[in-house]
């Protein structure tokens, strides 16, 4: 990694199989940044974020996402490569039939954790980031969807993530949730982890203002505005 930089992307173009979605990409985010991902339906943004987490291959240009160099990024490179990054979702995609500390501790097991004490620490440590400790046992129907999403955040930061990437996490959440929401992604920021947010909420972007990304017309646009 150069310096505290956790994301960098230098002249990338964008494909979604044969169609290219975004041409020419530069992007830098650094550790501890809180940055918007702005754009309309079918701009792109995904897309972009995929790139991050290695979901989709860079052909044109460089870049590196948490120390790994995108570009021929072997397959069996990505799941390392996820480790670093904390994903977050819209749909909470929590296992239904499992408690909170059951859908930690499956990925915890999943990605090499083998110390029983140490899993049960840091099970109870991300609960207590997100304020959910005394949910350790609940089943995921038994939380609000602010509290599943809170889950969902505790779940990302299980591996010590450089970043965490989030697509649309307020998406099914009313505005009260939302910025309660969006405000333990910020201190999260603040603590080292840099975040990037996919959004279409505008309000919860005023109510936070911050660096905006904005994928347009094929292009990246770093350091944009809101209307
Ligand atoms: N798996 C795929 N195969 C082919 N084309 C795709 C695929 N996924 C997305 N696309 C296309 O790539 C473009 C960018 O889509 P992307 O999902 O990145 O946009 P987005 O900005 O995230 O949209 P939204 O806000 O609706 O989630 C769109 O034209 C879309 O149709």
């Amino acid at each position: 990694m150069i310096g505290n930089s956790i994301i960098k992307l230098q002249n990338v173009d964008i494909f979604q199989q044969k169609h290219l979605v975004l041409s020419n990409v530069n992007l830098h985010v650094d550790k501890g940044d809180f940055v918007w991902l702005i754009g309309q339906t079918g701009s792109g943004k995904s897309s972009l974020l995929k790139i991050i987490y290695g979901d989709l291959g860079i052909s044109a240009g460089e870049g590196t996402a948490c120390g790994y160099q995108l570009k021929n990024l072997a397959s069996k490179e990505v799941p390392y490569l996820r480790r670093k990054l904390g994903i977050v979702f819209q749909d909470f995609q929590l296992l239904t039939d499992r408690t909170v500390e059951q859908n930690l501790q499956f990925v915890m097991k999943a990605t090499g954790w083998k110390d029983k004490k140490l899993i049960a620490d840091k099970t109870m440590d991300v609960l207590e980031k997100v304020g959910l400790r005394s949910k350790v046992r609940k089943m995921p129907h038994e939380l609000s969807g602010g509290e599943q999403q809170r889950v969902v955040i505790a779940r990302a930061l299980l591996n010590d993530p450089e970043i965490i990437l989030a697509d649309e996490p307020t998406g099914n959440l009313d505005p009260d949730t939302s910025e309660e929401i969006v405000m333990l992604l910020k201190q999260i920021s603040q603590s080292g982890t840099a975040v990037l947010i996919a959004t279409h909420d505008y309000h919860i972007i005023r109510a936070f203002p911050s660096r905006i990304i904005k994928c347009e017309n094929g292009k990246v646009l770093e350091d944009a505005q809101i209307a």
